[in-house]
């Protein structure tokens, strides 16, 4: 029978669920600093952003509206196939809002910047990013992220959102997969 044993399957604890709390409070401070006065669209990128929505949002005083798009990359592989697919796209039109994307992670980078130059031609008056996770030395193009939670060593990670083939997202803590798993 397949192990039910995820502990086993995790090779380290990177940050924890207490340190990601403490951090979304922090950047939801200085997002409301930031949108005083506006209506702000959050955007959220299913499905590994579900966790960091739920959390951030429920930070957040000012108004906010929250939107899902819902893109895969990864398929059931630790390395980004580079193709963005579209599975569900957003119910709200753009056009003169400000946006924010939050993200569980960024790792190449490739889905983001595509995500950006969708937005752009849709008329919006600001777009930035929010991601809690970011992996500076997996980047393929920079993306320019204006709240970034942690910066993460080169692995593959799971939890709070995150995956390896569907599995995992539910975890309390963001740790490294061990590479038994997918090796
Ligand atoms: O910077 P990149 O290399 O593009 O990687 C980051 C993206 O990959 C993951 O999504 P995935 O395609 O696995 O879909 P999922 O959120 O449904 O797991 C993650 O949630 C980001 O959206
Ligand atoms: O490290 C990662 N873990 C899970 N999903 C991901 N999508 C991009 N990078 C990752
Ligand atoms: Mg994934």
């Amino acid at each position: 029978m397949e192990s039910t044993d995820v502990q086993g399957d995790l090779a380290q604890v990177l940050v924890t669920e207490e340190q990601i709390h403490d951090k979304l409070r922090e950047l939801a401070r200085r997002i409301e600093a930031d949108y005083e006065g506006e209506d702000l669209l959050l955007v959220g990128v299913l499905k590994g952003a579900v966790m960091v929505m739920a959390d951030l949002s429920r930070e957040l005083r000012n108004h906010v509206e929250i939107d899902w798009m819902a893109v895969s990359s990864y398929g059931n592989s630790t390395k980004s196939s580079g193709v963005v697919q579209i599975r569900k796209d957003l119910d709200t039109p753009l056009e003169g809002r400000h946006v924010l994307i939050v993200e569980d992670i960024i790792d190449s980078g490739l889905t983001l910047s595509w995500l950006l130059e969708n937005f752009a031609a849709r008329g919006a008056a600001s777009i930035e990013v929010c991601a809690l996770l970011r992996k500076p030395d997996a980047a393929k193009v920079e993306i320019d992220c204006r709240y970034v939670g942690f910066d993460i060593p080169n692995e593959f990670v799971v939890g709070y959102g995150l995956d390896y083939a569907e599995r995992y997202r539910n975890l309390r803590d963001v740790a490294v997969l061990a590479p038994h798993v997918y090796a």
